[in-house]
Parts: structure tokens; sequence; C-alpha cells
């Protein structure tokens, strides 16, 4: 196909997403040129947007290795379980007074909370960012970024923002930006003073910054960057996830009995799950991939080929874009049977897994731009649906049908 003037491909089957994604993925490892990059990823400086070649490569290996390894998981622990201790506690006094709750707003907040804790060391208030508040600022980035921009397939039209998209982003950006800016300040004012604290992401890349031992540029722009895309892959991925998988179990009764038998066997009534509790709790793992076959938070992986390729025997030439479309491959009936039904019984005796094996289930993409955040993401995923469903009973309010 052509969208405006870029060749671009749409990958919708688990065996077209093997071929680009494992046997072609060195040359469809970049990221192409869109307006949200500019503005979001600082001219492709993060790791999101970035395009593929050195830099990204070392960025990515630093963020894997001070943020995202399993040692570096494993010390937040404690902290990810004192932040959803806080929000059972929180509901738990909402419940007891009848008072209504917007989970989405709750969810959202905890893996905002426990995001900044790993990242900046410390929390930050919503009001922190602007008066609009977190949540609401990060859906319409979610949206801008997501959104079909004509300067992106018409590069000629660019100049005249015919859609708003380049004003609305550019606000977005300078609200980022600010934010950043202070945190980063924070840290510099703290070290001034040799306030008495623990290195965290901060430290480490302002460590690289400022040794000029990065061996490419890395300025604060880049600094600035990184630490953005930690914020919005981190947050927004596992709220939205854990907002499905709960949506699916509130509207499947029966699921949600046997998840709190499950939960009766293996953690008591006496006691909260804990995330060593996670490797035996089978169904709540089945709930949450079939939760992310059908709903892919990251629905559209784009990525752009970096020189021509004989794929299938179809040319594709430099710079063709190419989308490889979840949503459709978790629906694919050629895949799955009954693929509209939300069943986490397929799973029982399956090895089809989430993690980037399995063509017909990548909700965290695959291969060398596959999410590097998988397994922190998954735990966090994990624990807050067994927690909620562990804590209380869900149902759906009055006359409203179940699925
Ligand atoms: C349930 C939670 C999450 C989901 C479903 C998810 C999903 C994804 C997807 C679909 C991609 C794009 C893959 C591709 O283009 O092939 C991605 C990339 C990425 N994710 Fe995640 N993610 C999650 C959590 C996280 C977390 C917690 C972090 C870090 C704090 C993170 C950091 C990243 C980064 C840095 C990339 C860009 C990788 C690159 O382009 O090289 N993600 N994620």
């Amino acid at each position: 196909m052509r969208f405006g003037t870029v060749p671009t491909i749409i990958v919708s089957s688990p065996a077209a997403a093997e071929l680009f994604l494992k046997k072609h993925d060195l040359v469809f490892a970049n990221r192409p040129h869109h307006e949200a990059s500019s503005y979001l990823g600082y001219e492709q400086r993060n790791i999101i947007f970035g395009r593929y070649g050195p830099y990204w490569r070392n960025m990515r290996k630093v963020v894997t290795l001070e943020l995202l390894s399993n040692l570096k998981i494993s010390q937040f622990l404690p902290m990810r379980k004192t932040e959803i201790d806080i929000l059972v506690y929180t509901l738990k006094s909402a419940a007891d007074i009848g008072e209504t709750v917007d989970m989405s707003i709750r969810i959202a907040s905890v893996t905002a909370d426990m995001t900044c804790l790993m990242v900046f060391g410390r929390k930050y208030a919503d009001k922190d960012l602007n008066e609009e508040g977190l949540k609401e600022v990060m859906k319409e980035t979610m949206e801008e970024a997501a959104a079909f921009n004509l300067g992106d397939y018409f590069p000629y039209l660019r100049g005249l923002d015919l859609q708003g998209s380049a004003r609305r982003l550019k606000k977005l950006s300078k609200i980022f930006d600010r934010f950043v800016e202070r945190i980063i300040d924070d840290h510099v004012q703290n070290k001034k003073e040799k306030q008495q604290r623990s290195q965290d992401f901060v430290d480490t890349m302002m460590g690289i910054m400022e040794s000029g031992e990065a061996g490419f540029d890395f300025d604060r722009r880049h600094v600035k960057a990184v630490l953005l895309d930690m914020l919005i892959a981190g947050m927004d991925t596992s709220a939205a996830t854990v907002e499905w998988a709960l949506s699916e179990v509130i509207r499947h009764p029966a699921v949600t009995k046997k998840l709190q038998r499950e939960l009766e066997e293996v953690v008591g009534l006496d006691q909260t799950v804990n995330e060593s509790h996670l490797s035996s709790l089978k169904y709540i793992d089945y709930v949450v991939r079939e939760s992310m076959r059908l709903h892919p938070v990251g629905p559209l992986l784009i990525h752009e080929g970096m020189e021509d390729c004989e794929v299938n025997g179809f040319h594709i030439q430099k710079k063709s874009r190419v989308l490889v479309n979840v949503w459709a491959i978790g629906r694919d009936p050629d895949a799955w049977t009954n693929p509209k039904t939300f069943s986490p019984e397929r799973f029982l005796g399956s090895n089809v897994d989430v993690r980037g094996r399995d063509f017909q289930l990548i909700p965290f993409g695959t291969g060398r731009r596959g999410c590097p955040g998988l397994q922190l993401g998954l735990t966090i995923v994990q624990l807050m649906v067994a927690q909620l469903v562990h804590c209380f009973d869900w149902e759906l309010p009055d006359g409203m049908q179940t699925g």
C-alpha cells in the first residue's frame, strides 16, 4: 500500500509478523520519523522513537541494566507492595462509606507513583505536572501520538499543520519539558546540598552526561528524552492493561469466581498477594494473557525498513513503513478458535505466552525493538489484578449485562 508518499506494509498474520520481526528483524529495526517523535522524543533522542544505531543501542543497554534488569526489579519489590497496599486501603475506605471511585484514575495513579519512585526517586503530585493533572495530559499525549497525522505521510503538508496536531504536540511537549527540567534541577540541587539518598536513575543519566565519556552525543536533551520515555512507557501501558483485564474479569463472573478460588488456595484468606505467589497463580496468568490478546495496549507496532529487502518473494524498498497489527493478529481466526470470545481456559496446557516467541501473541512486540520493560510490566499487571480480585468482590452496576 502507499499512504501518501510512504510505501506501507500492513502485517496482520502471525506468519508475516515472524518474517518482519524475526527473519528480517535487523532490516526493519528502525523507527520512522513522525511528528510526535519530534516533539515528545526531542527529535528522536529517546529510545521509543529513536533511530536504530549505536546511540539507541547504548541507551537501551543502560535502561535495561540500570532500571529494568531482574536485579533492579527485585530491589523495587517492597515499593510495589507498599503502593498496592495503599490502593487497597483507599478502596476499602471508599467501599465502607459507599463512595463512587473512578478506577481508571486510581489505577493510573498507582502506576504513575511506582514509575516516579523507580525512575525519579520520589513521587510527584498530579499538580506538579500542570493544572490538568498527569492522567489527563497522558491521555491527550497517547491520543496525539497514536493519531493519523497527514504530515507523516505527505511531508510537504507538514508545515501547514492542517489537523493542528503540531500545535497540540508543542503544548504537550512544553508541559513535559518543564516537568523533567524540574526533576533534573531537584537532583542537581540535592547533590549540591549533599543530601543523603541512594543513587537513582536520574543520577545515573546525569552521571553519563557529566562524565563526557558516553562515546556518543549526550546532553541534557538526551537525558530528558529518556526520562520521559520511562514515564510514558512505564505508566500508561501497565495501567491500561490492568484496566482491560479487570473489565474482562468483571464482565465474566465465572472467571472472577475461579480466580478467587485459586487465590484462596494459593494465598489464603488471611494474607494479601505477594510477588512470590505469582508463579503459582496459573489462572491469573491465563486471564492476563487472554486480556492482552484481545486488548493489546500497543495495537500497532511501527517499524521502518533500513534497506531494500526481499520478503517472501516481494521486493520491499528502503524506508518502507511496516505496521504490525497486533490487534488483528490476536483475533486471527486461523490462529485462534472463537477469537472474539474471552476465554482464559484456552491457555490450559498451552505454551503460547506473551514473551515474544509466539507470533500469534505479541502484546510487547518482539525482536530488537521489543519491549525492554516486559518483565516489570507483566509483574505489575499480574500483581495488581490478583490483589484487586483477592481483596474485593466485583460486579457490574444494576441492570448492566454481563458478557
Ligand atoms: C504491560 C505493560 C507494557 C506493555 C504492554 C508494553 C508494550 C510495548 C510495546 C508493544 C512496545 C513496542 C514494541 C515494538 O515496536 O516492536 C514497547 C516498547 C517499549 N517499552 Fe514497553 N510495554 C509495557 C511496559 C513497559 C515498561 C514498564 C517500560 C519501562 C519502564 C517499558 C519501556 C518500553 C520502551 C523503552 C520501549 C521502546 C523499545 C525500543 O523501541 O527499542 N514498557 N512496549
